[in-house]
């Protein structure tokens, strides 16, 4: 195991896990990047690190200064735990729907945590905007200055991915991939891999696994973006073209409803061990999809964006999966059901 000075140089280098299921039902290879294994358990980690890098780079941030950001969670724990390794602080503005378990490792991290109502991007209270006006206040006041990440449109997050995550994934299938296939929040994720796999082989093709609720499916199939529905997972799902998207088109797209992407997520449980949040259910559900389209003996790799325990009290919990109308698995909650009699010392 490698020995590192800081928990920063643990960021990135996550291991492909072979997804068994998806693999032998479509006679390709599908793997999974296992992103949750960051510190910061996300694939956000990435982001976080490459704009606090990048800001540093830029002479923008003094030391004890604040870094600002509009976050779903995930980015704002990455930054926070970036934030802290490097002697700064972080202010977070996130929507009061997202899960209590990523309030909770932010709170733990030392963030200050600024909920909000969730209102749409063209609401100028939207938790993007407003993270964008709070930073700019705290910036004339505060001694050490204050940055905004603006995940969304700061393209060190996209660079970040074309550096590291496209380069590991070209390195860890020995150039045999055929494929990759993500969801996008920013977009940092699949345009970023997307850049960096197509630089290494033009073959290589490219898939959007978009959520009901997000425009993107309909923009890159019909040059219009509109979106109908929703969905219980969180921190993808996007309306509208971000910088870290301009100039990216995918291959492949496919809209995934929750109904597909759960049964994934609640059989990798039980089959193969691997707890994972809902974004990943729309990642490997894609994955399948492209799979069957491409046809068997291709290699296709996907994103694991974060672990299960960051949802226990939604994906993982049957009254909430009841009351969104979607089928609760029948191990979730239920008595334990070996007896086993032992005799007390
Ligand atoms: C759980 C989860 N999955 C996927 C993503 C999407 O990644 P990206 O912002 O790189 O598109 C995010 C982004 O916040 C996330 O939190």
């Amino acid at each position: 195991m490698a020995r590192y000075n800081s928990v920063i140089d643990a960021i990135g280098n996550t291991p492909l896990i072979r997804l068994n299921r998806a693999s032998e039902e479509t006679g390709c290879e599908i793997y999974g990047k296992a992103e949750f294994m960051n510190p910061g358990q996300s694939v956000k980690d990435r982001a976080g690190l490459f704009i606090i890098r990048d800001a540093q780079e830029k002479g923008l941030l003094e030391p004890g200064g604040i870094i600002v950001e509009g976050t779903a969670g995930n980015t704002g724990i990455g930054l926070a735990l970036v934030a802290n390794a490097l002697g700064y602080k972080t202010v977070i503005v996130i929507p009061e729907t997202q899960s209590e378990e990523k309030k909770d490792a932010l709170r733990l991290m030392g963030a200050d945590l600024v909920e909000v109502p969730a209102v749409p991007y063209r609401n100028p209270n939207n938790y993007v905007k407003l993270s964008g006006r709070l930073a700019r206040q705290i910036a004339l006041t505060h001694p050490h200055g204050a940055i905004w990440a603006n995940q969304f449109d700061n393209v060190a997050n996209r660079e970040g991915h074309v550096v590291t995550t496209a380069e590991e994934i070209w390195h860890q299938t020995g150039g045999d991939v055929d494929g990759f296939i993500c969801a996008v929040g920013t977009g940092g994720t699949l345009a970023g891999t997307a850049t960096g796999l197509k630089r290494r082989s033009g073959r290589i093709k490219i898939g959007l696994a978009d959520p009901r609720g997000a425009a993107l499916f309909s923009y890159y199939t019909s040059g219009e973006l509109s979106s109908s529905g929703d969905s219980i997972t969180e921190g993808i799902g996007q309306g509208r073209i971000t910088a870290n998207l301009e100039g990216f088109t995918p291959d492949f797209a496919y809209q995934i409803g929750d109904e597909e992407a759960l049964p994934v997520i609640f059989n990798l449980v039980r089959e193969e061990g691997l707890c994972l949040g809902g974004s990943s259910g729309i990642n490997i559900a894609g994955a399948i999809r492209m799979a069957k389209e491409m046809g068997p003996g291709h290699t296709i790799v996907t994103v694991l964006c974060d672990y299960g325990n960051r949802y226990q009290s939604k994906l993982f919990n049957p009254a909430f999966l009841k009351e969104k109308g979607l089928p609760a698995p029948d191990w979730i909650g239920r008595p334990t059901q070996i007896d086993i009699p032992y005799e007390a010392a």
